[in-house]
């Protein structure tokens, strides 16, 4: 077993990767189009949303282009903040999804707030968009304001981490490594942005940022104000939390984050596959500097790190959740496994508390005969990880839709478990 000295001296800055910065394709924005009349959205949102994808998209910070509002429009920004009829599906990482109304790119926190009482003053509907790496938006678009999210800021107060929900996470995880700090190293490579990160508490490599979120700073669309919400009360679980919970109550300003200082070590290694990589036991710390890099390959080997050459990388990441059975009906489906594949065969199973079980939607699905690389049209399974359903260049949403409720109803045909989709479906369900 390798062990590493307890005090590490960090890379220089500049040292690590930039995902963030990979890749920017232009802004494909028609500039003077009228309002599109899309149809109402269906699914989880009342109001349908986009995200505007810093891996691939603009840059946060450069405003797009053009996009003069039609005569008699009312409007309370600056006019190159603002565009019509504007493509949505370059702002995702799976490149799907027709155009919005109208889309609005906020800078500062104080211009979020303006375009969100704006639209809430309007009736008009809403979509946050973050990095939207987490977005599937139906082929008609999105009929009403989209809100690109692009406010900076990285303040760093010893141990102390403050982010503006526009920054690119995974830039962020980078930096707060490169200073040294524990905690987030193992969040490394997960693209979107850090304002995204406590909606579905972003979790990898056997850490969650519920673990380091100290509060977030969102705006209430209900009691319209600005609030202050401390972690307790946060409700984080798996890949959930309160804002999740109310998806049309909060936008999400900044997350604050308290780091560990432990002399340029990371946290302790808990995900099993880690710990082998690194050649070390669970509970080991190891330089955050190479826990980072470790997990940077791992994602990579699975088609997760955002790469516009690799179409593997052209997902959602995990397009299912891993699926949280009652201890019984895990039991049933071990039974059903068995019968199908083999007495030999056991699922993977973590336990979630006395009660709960939480198997693997990849194994489900594999097992189930969608194995990677599986389909023949333009939206496929990854050929690297059977969770990422993937845009293979040409695709539309209802091709990915297709073969997502295609996998849905083989996995439940042979185990009798339903997946549920994790990314949010913006005017599609699926
Ligand atoms: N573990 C992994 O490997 C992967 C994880 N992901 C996770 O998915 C998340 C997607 O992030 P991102 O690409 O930025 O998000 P997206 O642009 O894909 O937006 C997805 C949804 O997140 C919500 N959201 C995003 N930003 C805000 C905000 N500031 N305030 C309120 N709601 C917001 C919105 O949901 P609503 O309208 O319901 O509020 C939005 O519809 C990332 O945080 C990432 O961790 C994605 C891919 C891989
Ligand atoms: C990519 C995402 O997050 C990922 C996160 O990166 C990884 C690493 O921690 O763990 C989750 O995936 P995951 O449960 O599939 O983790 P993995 O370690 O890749 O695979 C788990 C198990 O699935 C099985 N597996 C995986 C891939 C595959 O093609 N086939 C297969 O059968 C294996 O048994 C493997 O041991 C997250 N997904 C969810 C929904 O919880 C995302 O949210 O978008």
């Amino acid at each position: 077993m390798r062990r590493y000295p307890a005090a590490f001296t960090p890379p220089p800055p500049g040292s690590a990767l930039r995902t963030g910065d990979a890749a920017a394709p232009a802004h494909d924005i028609c500039p003077h189009g009228r309002p599109k009349g899309g149809a109402a959205p269906t699914g989880r949102h009342p109001t349908p949303d986009p995200r505007a994808a810093q891996p691939h998209g603009p840059a946060p910070h450069s405003r797009p282009q053009g996009g003069a509002a039609p005569p008699g429009r009312p409007r309370t920004l600056d006019p190159v903040q603002e565009l019509h009829d504007a493509p949505l599906a370059p702002l995702t990482t799976l490149r799907l999804g027709g155009p919005a109304d109208r889309l609005v790119t906020a800078v500062t926190d104080a211009e979020v707030v303006d375009a969100v009482r704006e639209a809430d003053d309007s009736g008009t509907p809403l979509l946050v968009i973050g990095g939207g790496s987490n977005l599937l938006i139906g082929d008609k678009g999105f009929a009403g304001t989209a809100l690109r999210i692009a406010t900076r800021g990285f303040e760093l107060d010893g141990t102390r981490l403050e982010l503006a929900a526009g920054e690119v996470w995974s830039d962020a995880v980078a930096r707060s490594v490169e200073a040294g700090l524990a905690g987030i190293e193992c969040l490394a490579g997960i693209p979107g942005s850090a304002g995204a990160t406590p909606i579905q508490n972003v979790g990898a490599y056997g850490q969650e940022v519920s673990s380091t979120i100290t509060h977030v700073v969102a705006y209430d669309r209900l009691d319209r104000t600005t609030v202050t919400i401390p972690n307790a009360e946060c409700d984080f679980s798996y890949r959930n939390s309160r804002f999740k919970q109310h998806p049309d109550r909060y936008v999400v300003l900044r997350v604050v984050f308290e780091l560990e200082d432990a002399g340029g070590l990371s946290a302790p290694v808990k995900y099993a596959e880690t710990a082998r990589t690194l050649g070390v036991e669970p509970g080991d710390r190891v330089p955050a500097a190479t826990a980072r890099e470790t997990v940077l390959k791992l994602r990579a080997g699975k088609g997760m790190v955002l790469d516009p050459e690799d179409h593997d990388t052209w997902s959602a990441g995990s397009f299912f959740t891993n699926p949280i059975l009652p201890n019984e009906a895990y039991a049933a489906f071990v039974a059903r496994a068995q019968e199908r594949l083999g007495a030999d065969v056991t699922p993977p199973a973590w336990p979630v508390g006395a009660d709960r079980t939480k198997t693997s939607a990849a194994w489900l699905i594999d097992k189930a005969g969608f194995t990677k690389g599986y389909g023949t049209g333009p939206a496929r399974i990854s050929t690297k990880h059977t969770l990422a359903l993937t845009n293979r260049g040409g695709a539309t949403t209802e091709d990915l839709l297709a073969l997502a409720r295609e996998v849905v109803a083989g996995v439940e045909l042979a185990f009798g478990v339903t997946l549920v989709n994790e990314p949010v479906a913006v005017g599609v369900e699926v």
